[in-house]
């Protein structure tokens, strides 16, 4: 959908490129997320797919078509920009803000004002904050705004600078979220940078880490950045702990199932098809499959204390793990049925074995 050929850009007075040779594909629905060092130039490559800046060499093509060969009103429909820091018109309310590229594009009024109507409910925001200023916003909700402006034309590609870099931690978790379950309803493709290793590994389908000089690296899912960095740089970059990192890229739902020791209330062994882990206690369950009390092999009971959900996380899974007094973890749906069972050899497993992370 996006493709990047040869892009290269010298600012003048510049000895170095800012961006060069980049060659990059970015498929259709796919959320690309662009990562590296200040300066390595990723502002510099948004810019130029957004025809904000132009090459020196190469050229970006959109659905194979270069984008010079667009007109500036067909490319504000096809894209979103979401600037760096939200940058809100400050002397634009929030309905005047979201309504930028629908005025551009000429639409009537009632349709500005439907659309508008569509975004608040889209993106959690209150009618109420439609007349207000951009400074009257707290960080999260001029985000969010921030986001609405973006895909108030519909455009089926959304480029982010920074989109959280000037929201605390916590916001920028709950953005993140919000991002990405909207994501899975929009299916549009996504070009976002950050310099957030974390947010990349978070968000993105595949990452591109680039180096000082306009330099890509490598360009690949998380999963396989992490299992096999391409050199020092991507490593040193990538921090310490690339294993928890993997493990917080997988589901419960996502492991194999294995069962603990089950048996029934009369203490009868209970067979199931799936692999058995070794252990000292089984699991008493009843008829409706919830989890009753462990009981070890000498007739000691235990309450049921650490149990996990399929949406959550394999590094979840493991910091729960630290703390089960039988070394295992149960995995209930939402009714708190039993599901299967959780330890840390299983855990190495999915790392490690045939369906390992990769
Ligand atoms: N208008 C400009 N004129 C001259 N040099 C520029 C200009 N814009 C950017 N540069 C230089 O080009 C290089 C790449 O800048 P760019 O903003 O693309 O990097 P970045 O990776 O987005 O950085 P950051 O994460 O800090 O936003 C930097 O060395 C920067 O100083």
């Amino acid at each position: 959908m996006i493709r990047l050929e040869n892009l290269t850009r010298r600012y003048p007075g510049s000895q170095h490129a800012a961006v060069n040779r980049l060659s990059l594909n970015v498929r259709q629905g796919e959320f690309c997320v662009f990562v590296g060092p200040s300066g390595c130039g990723k502002t510099t490559t948004l810019r130029m797919i957004n025809q904000l800046d132009l090459p020196d060499e190469g050229r970006v093509l959109i659905n194979e078509v270069p984008v010079e060969q667009s007109d500036v009103i067909t490319l504000r429909r096809r894209i979103g920009f979401v600037m760096q820091h939200a940058a809100l018109f400050p002397h634009r309310t929030v309905a005047g803000n979201i309504a930028t590229v629908p005025r551009l594009l000429g639409w009537k009024r009632a349709r500005i004002k439907q659309r508008i109507e569509e975004l608040v409910a889209l993106m959690g925001l209150e009618t109420a904050m439609l007349d207000r200023y951009p400074h009257q916003l707290s960080g999260g909700q001029q985000g969010r705004v921030s986001l609405a402006r973006a895909l108030a034309a519909d455009p089926p590609i959304l480029l982010m600078d920074e989109p959280f870099a000037a929201v605390d931690p916590v916001v920028r978790q709950r953005l993140q979220g919000e991002l990405l379950d909207l994501q899975q309803r929009l299916h549009k493709t996504i070009i976002l940078v950050t310099h957030d290793i974390d947010e990349a590994i978070r968000l993105g389908d595949n990452i591109a880490i680039f180096r000082h000089g306009g330099e890509l690296v490598q360009y690949d899912s998380p999963a396989r950045i992490l299992a096999a960095p391409a050199d020092a740089f991507v490593e040193r970059f990538i921090g310490p702990d690339p294993t928890l990192k993997r493990l917080g890229l997988l589901q419960v739902t996502h492991l194999p199932r294995h069962d603990v020791p089950l048996v029934d209330e009369a203490l009868r062994p209970i067979e199931t098809a799936w692999p058995t882990l070794p252990s000292a206690w089984r699991l008493v369950i009843d008829q409706q499959q919830r989890p009753l009390y462990w009981l070890s092999v000498h007739g000691e009971r235990l309450a049921v204390s650490h149990t996990i959900g399929g949406r959550d996380t394999l590094r979840q899974a493991l910091a729960a793990l630290v703390h089960t007094p039988t070394d295992l973890l149960l995995h209930l749906d939402e009714q708190g049925r039993y599901q299967g069972g959780i330890s840390t050899g299983s855990l190495r497993h999915s790392l490690n074995g045939p369906q390992a992370v990769s």
